[in-house]
């Protein structure tokens, strides 16, 4: 049975295992141990404070496997970004050059700089580890925030982005950068990336172009992935587009990645979540329809996924197994919520 949980202390050396695996553009999950160990730390607080609105928290989760202890990914969600460190994007415009005494009528795409997206709830950190890419685990992953989020709307903005990540190839080479590179910045992409991944975006400042840019200007190989997701990011967005998300033309300021977002009442899991009350019994034949379900608490999150589970909307039961209602910490009676996953 995989269970999602918070980070603990103890899970440094599977974090540390997913950032090295997760490899270049994965901005949020630098190889550093110093920041990661951080990470873990920033988690834990953010968890366990009070609050009614967010501040500036970071909610970090595993999937653990409960018979091996293994872990098998991570997800994550930003309460509100940008509100320490500047955020930026780019976004996407057009301009019209036109001239009717010449009969000329030309739409260029600009991007311009901006921060847009600052103090908005961003989700993040979504990596399942290659082996154990199948079945609905990835979709559980990206899922089960959403449900959190619902349960726990306070502690979020009720605007929600993901930054997806851009087109790269293994080497870490990204077409948008390498422009950026020859003519602004001179470092090479991966660096930046880690720069940024570690918080220092002073560099952006300093280096960025200073005014819009025409798209048209860029080399062809730059033009064509403005907007588009790397290879293996493509799962990602596409369940974020099953949930509602969409792209607004904000972009990347390195690898041109879309920016998708969604309001969090509108999210498919959030108005899909049903929450009621936990009925245990031995056993439980497994049906058709995988349900994700949670105890929806705080520190003590915990989220499972599973097949023996019967929903019964009049009494607003959840009758599952003596196994699930351990896995999520969950006596007769108590308050349990979910989704068909
Ligand atoms: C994202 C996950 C966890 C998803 O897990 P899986 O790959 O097992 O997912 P899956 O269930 O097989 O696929 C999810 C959906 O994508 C579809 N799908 C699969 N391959 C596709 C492709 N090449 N193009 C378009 N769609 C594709 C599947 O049919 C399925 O849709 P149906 O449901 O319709 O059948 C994984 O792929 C992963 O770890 N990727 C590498 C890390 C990464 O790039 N992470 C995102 C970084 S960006 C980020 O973190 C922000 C975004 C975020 O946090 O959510
Ligand atoms: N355009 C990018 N590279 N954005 C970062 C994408 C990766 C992902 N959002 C993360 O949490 O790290």
């Amino acid at each position: 049975m995989q269970v999602l949980r918070p980070i603990s202390s103890e899970d440094f050396a599977a974090l540390k295992n997913i950032a090295v695996e997760s490899g270049h553009g994965f901005t949020s999950l630098p190889v550093d141990d110093k920041l990661l160990t951080s990470k873990i730390q920033r988690s834990q607080e953010s968890f366990s404070k009070s609050l009614n609105s967010p501040i500036d928290e970071g909610y970090l989760f595993v999937l653990e496997d409960l018979e091996t202890g293994e872990i098998s990914g991570t997800t994550a969600i930003e309460a509100a970004v940008g509100m320490q460190v500047p955020l930026y994007h780019y976004h996407q415009g057009k301009t019209v050059h036109h001239s009717s005494t010449l009969n000329v009528y030309n739409t260029v795409e600009i991007l311009s700089i901006c921060n847009d997206y600052t103090g908005s709830s961003e989700i993040c950190t979504l990596f399942l580890r290659e082996q154990f890419r199948r079945g609905l685990a990835g979709r559980f992953l990206s899922r089960i925030r959403f449900l959190f989020m619902a349960e726990h709307s306070e502690r979020f903005s009720n605007r929600v982005i993901a930054e997806m990540r851009g087109v790269s190839d293994e080497n870490g080479h990204s077409p948008f950068w390498q422009w950026l590179q020859e003519h602004f910045f001179s470092i090479e992409f991966p660096k930046a990336d880690h720069l940024v991944g570690l918080g220092d975006k002073v560099f952006i400042s300093e280096l960025m172009p200073k005014y819009p840019i025409y798209a048209n200007l860029l080399s062809p190989e730059a033009q064509a992935v403005i907007g588009h997701v790397h290879e293996k990011t493509k799962p990602a967005l596409r369940l974020l587009q099953k949930e509602g998300f969409e792209h607004r033309g904000y972009v990347d300021l390195f690898d041109a990645g879309p920016t998708v977002e969604a309001r969090l009442e509108n999210i498919r899991t959030v108005r899909e979540t049903q929450y009621g009350t936990l009925d245990i019994v031995e056993e439980l034949p497994s049906s058709e329809t995988t349900w994700a379900l949670s105890n929806g608490q705080l520190e003590h999150f915990r989220a499972t996924f599973t097949t023996s589970v019967v929903w019964n909307e009049q009494t607003e039961t959840f009758t599952t197994t003596s196994k699930t209602a351990e896995a999520l910490q969950l006596q007769q009676g108590n308050k349990v919520s979910g989704f068909v996953l």
